[in-house]
């Protein structure tokens, strides 16, 4: 997706009835009244806390407002409530469960979630609260909220859980504190189901531009810091795509599988949607098994939809890397030997007898510790023997510091 240049990008804006980008107002107002006075955020690997100071006066100056026909309505920062210990940004949203969210600025993430336009700012309030700005004025701001709440999955606490886990686990216990608030999202099954197609032997790059392609089929919503935003097609919309304009835009042999899952969704009495939305109250197997019927679904993006869109929080996604993870920890028993389909169940097995019906919550937490982009977050003592060998080595070479 091309990026937009800032004028033309302003100017779309207005044509759309947005608000001038959010990204560090001087001053934002949110619903406890705490005014925010933002100066620069300061982002290194030291310090990754916003540099923010925060002031209990209200403040109207600065807060941005804006006109429709039918109303006038300000637009503002809003709290979740919901500390950096529940939800911290940056390892919920770039960590491999969605790829429609932008990072539009230093701990602040842009996505939509069903028609609605949203930002998310991690506050340096102390408690790291996490603020949203709803773009579009003419949105409905009750749905977005509820909306956004029911994406994050709000109503299950962090906290109690791992501690739970950390007591079971003794590399959970090593991870946890480095890695608080990386939590499990709750998206549109649809959505989750095409994203996850994308995904199948593929990496973040492109993953990320085949969803982004995908997505530009849907209504246009807005652009935020030269990302341009829609919401996700609709199975209607993206039945009309053919294999061929895939295949050209770059999906390869996912093309045929996004083509044909989306017909075989349309021909499910009752709708697609509806049938995937369904799966959300039968039991783990049953969703798999169903989800398994569609091209170009296995157990691991089966798994994964199931996780992430489904509430079966015990679905256990398994390909190589949760493998390693595995078997360095939960079953050292088969170290050395290569990942077969008769694993899988195995795997999903250790996982669950640890970590009971959350289990899919402890694997987002130890497959994030794997990803290279998450490393930072980590003490080396955390690192694997091998990333220890591998920093070693760079930093004999490049006289990095790891
Ligand atoms: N938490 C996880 N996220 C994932 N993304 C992806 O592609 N695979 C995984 C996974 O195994 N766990």
């Amino acid at each position: 997706m091309k990026r937009q240049r800032p004028t033309a990008q302003i100017s779309a804006m207005k044509r759309q009835n947005l608000a001038t980008p959010p990204p560090t107002p001087k001053t934002i107002e949110t619903k406890k009244s705490i005014s925010i006075s933002s100066s620069s955020f300061k982002k290194s690997k030291r310090n990754l806390t916003p540099n923010f100071s925060v002031s209990l006066k209200s403040s109207t100056n600065e807060t941005l407002i804006t006109s429709t026909e039918n109303q006038t309505r300000t637009l503002k920062w809003e709290t979740l409530n919901l500390a950096k210990s529940e939800l911290f940004l940056p390892l919920t949203f770039p960590t491999g469960q969605t790829f429609r969210w932008k990072q539009t600025g230093p701990f602040q993430y842009t996505g939509v979630v069903k028609n609605h336009l949203l930002s998310l700012k991690q506050l340096d309030d102390g408690d790291g609260d996490v603020a949203y700005f709803l773009h579009r004025t003419t949105a409905d701001e009750f749905d977005a909220r509820a909306a956004l709440v029911d994406f994050l999955n709000v109503d299950i606490s962090l906290g109690d859980m791992w501690k739970a886990f950390s007591a079971s686990d003794s590399r959970f216990a090593d991870l946890a504190p480095h890695l608080s608030g990386a939590r499990v999202l709750r998206q549109d099954p649809v959505e989750c189901l095409i994203q996850f197609l994308c995904s199948s032997n593929n990496n973040i790059g492109r993953i990320t531009r085949m969803v982004d392609f995908i997505s530009s089929l849907g209504n246009y919503l807005g652009t935020v810091e030269g990302f341009g935003f829609h919401e996700f097609p609709s199975l209607e919309r993206l039945s009309l795509v053919s294999e061929e304009e895939l295949r050209e835009a770059g999906f390869g042999y996912r093309a045929k599988y996004i083509v044909g899952t989306a017909k075989a969704l349309q021909s499910k009495p009752g709708g697609g949607a509806e049938w995937l939305a369904s799966l959300r109250g039968l039991d783990l197997h049953e969703s798999i098994d169903a989800l398994s019927t569609l091209p170009g679904v296995g157990p691991k993006v089966a798994a994964c939809i199931a996780l992430f869109s489904l509430d079966h929080h015990h679905a256990i996604p398994v390909d190589t890397h949760v493998w390693q993870i595995a078997t360095r920890y939960l079953i050292p028993e088969l170290a050395g030997t290569r990942l077969t389909p008769k694993h899988f169940t195995r795997v999903a097995e250790a996982f669950v007898s640890k970590f009971g019906k959350y289990a899919g919550w402890a694997q987002t937490l130890l497959f994030i510790a794997e990803l290279p982009s998450q490393r930072a977050f980590l003490p080396s003592h955390c690192w694997t023997a091998k990333e220890t060998r591998s920093a070693k080595h760079n930093s004999g070479k490049t006289g990095e510091d790891p």
